[in-house]
């Protein structure tokens, strides 16, 4: 489903990271400039369809940056990753919503991104919003809803997407109790249609909950590729609170 050989990716630590279109055009590998550090490197794995694979490690060691890579929103600068199929990425709070588009056409814009049609959005429609809880804020610009009511929405279309690949990335934590376990519950439905899963999280339960496999990432690196509770452990043993 998903091959990542020798991923890199190198971010400047004072300035934004920003690829120039320079940079983008240009053939092989950025200049290293001073402050330059590598976020991840020689990151490589394969997963199977299906599986379900917890992303664990300190902040800031790179998980969020790994999910980008497979999402496709960010290009690696070493190596590279291919993904057999669409990805429905929940990586960041707002992320592929607009602001200042409303609840209604960040719902139909993001569907239709992901290649539903018209008449498949407007079937989905009400059970996506209706899941979200987000009847009253329909008309409401999506940066005028608490970060709760926005996660909401963003696993409501997302979770309905029909693509392959689930990338879930912390933002579960923002939801109330109800709402995950609703979530949840969602997620279980997908693994057990065969979609495969990245679930960053800091929450063992979760962890264990939903993924077989683990990648425990350290300083940008692939410590350990194994099974779930082989890399909590180990993760554990590393870092003992
Ligand atoms: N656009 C960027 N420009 C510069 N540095 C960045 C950028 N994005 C991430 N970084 C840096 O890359 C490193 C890895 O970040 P990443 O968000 O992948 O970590 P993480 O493991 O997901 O952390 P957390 O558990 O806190 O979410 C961090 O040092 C972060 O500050």
């Amino acid at each position: 489903m998903i091959t990542a050989s020798d991923l890199g990716v190198r971010f400047r630590r004072n300035r934004g990271s920003r690829r120039s279109f320079k940079d983008l055009f240009a053939r092989g590998v950025r200049r290293a400039r001073p402050g330059d550090f590598w976020a991840l490197r020689n990151i490589s794995f394969t997963v199977q369809p299906g599986e379900a694979i917890g992303v664990v490690g300190r902040n800031g060691q790179g998980k969020s940056t790994l999910l980008k890579l497979v999402a496709g929103v960010l290009f690696p600068d070493e190596g590279r990753v291919q993904v057999h199929g669409g990805v429905a990425p929940l990586i960041e709070i707002t992320g592929g919503f607009v602001g200042d588009l409303t609840v209604r056409d960040n719902v139909q814009l993001t569907a239709g991104l992901h290649g539903l049609g018209k008449r498949e959005i407007a079937a989905r429609f009400d059970s996506i919003i209706e899941f979200a809880g987000a009847g009253d804020v329909i008309d409401t610009p999506f940066k005028h809803l608490s970060s709760g009511m926005k996660v909401r929405v963003a696993f409501a279309v997302i979770s309905q997407l029909d693509e392959p690949v689930l990338l879930v990335d912390e933002v579960l934590a923002v939801g109330d109790k109800a709402f995950r376990a609703k979530c949840y519950q969602r997620i279980e439905e997908l693994l057990a249609e065969g979609k495969t899963l990245f679930l960053v999280s800091h929450n063992e339960r979760d962890l264990r909950r939903f993924c077989t496999r683990g990648l425990y990432l350290n300083k940008g690196a692939l410590v350990l590729d194994g099974p779930i509770d082989d890399v909590l452990a180990q993760y554990a043993e590393d870092h003992p609170v």
